[in-house]
């Protein structure tokens, strides 16, 4: 049994009398310890996709069933418990919060915890983890577009979820720090994480162990890149 399990989605979005098809049946499915980029054309349906993965958007068929939880049977706070206990987010643009210094903004999945948890001594090892040691106390203005990113990966591991999810998370950062983010990825990926990762970059492709290539809603291929550890 797939740990992900993504069994034809589909979805249309509805604008005035405009219908746009931006999945077309899409199923595929994710080993525990995989590393899958998506990849596509803009406008192909990743970010859809994988929003759709986060439990943040609702398909209009098809199932998706992660450890056996199928997601879109679940009540909206069952829902937002799984996400909170499985799902790592991190996105293009970090969304960081501005008024709060790196080692806050990690802090802040901890705050929406159900129970009440202290967790500033793991949110500071994670920031040396990734590199940030002695940042801890700057807010994001003050750290470059690399740092944020590190700060925004710190912030999706506190919670230690099994799965990652990124869009685009080397969109914003040059090549160079770009490879540095996905060394992180490949890191995590070897301890264990499962990882999702939509990217236009296909050098990235190195890092990962599996690939999907969408096109226009529609799976135009998976591909087995290498054997998770
Ligand atoms: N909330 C929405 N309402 C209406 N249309 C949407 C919405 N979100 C996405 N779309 C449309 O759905 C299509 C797929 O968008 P999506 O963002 O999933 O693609 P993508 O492959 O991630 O693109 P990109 O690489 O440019 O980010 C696009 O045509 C987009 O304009």
């Amino acid at each position: 049994m797939a740990y992900i399990q993504v069994e034809s989605i589909s979805k249309k979005y509805v604008k005035g009398n405009v219908e746009t098809k931006v999945l077309k049946d899409v199923s595929f499915q994710v080993g525990k310890g995989e590393f899958w980029i998506v990849a596509g054309p803009s406008g192909s349906g990743k970010s859809t996709l994988l929003s759709i993965l986060g439990s943040l958007n609702e398909p209009d068929s098809g199932r998706v069933l992660v450890d056996d939880l199928d997601l879109f049977s679940l009540s909206h706070d069952e829902r937002a418990l799984f996400r909170l206990n499985y799902l790592g987010f991190i996105f293009q643009n970090f969304h960081l919060l501005p008024y709060l210094t790196a080692v806050e903004n990690v802090l802040l999945p901890t705050l929406a915890y159900p129970r009440k948890i202290s967790k500033e001594k793991e949110a500071r090892e994670l920031l040396k983890m990734l590199g940030l040691e002695g940042k801890e106390e700057k807010y994001p203005k003050e750290l470059s577009g690399g740092e944020q990113e590190r700060v925004a990966i710190a912030r999706a591991l506190i919670m230690e979820p099994e799965i990652l999810l990124a869009d685009e998370p080397t969109g914003n950062l040059d090549s160079k720090t770009g490879e540095e983010v996905m060394k992180i990825f490949a890191e995590l990926n070897r301890r264990g994480k499962t990882i999702i990762m939509v990217t236009h970059n296909l050098d990235h492709l190195q890092y990962a162990t599996h690939a999907l290539f969408l096109k226009d809603g529609e799976v135009l291929e998976t591909k087995t890149l290498k054997e998770a550890n």
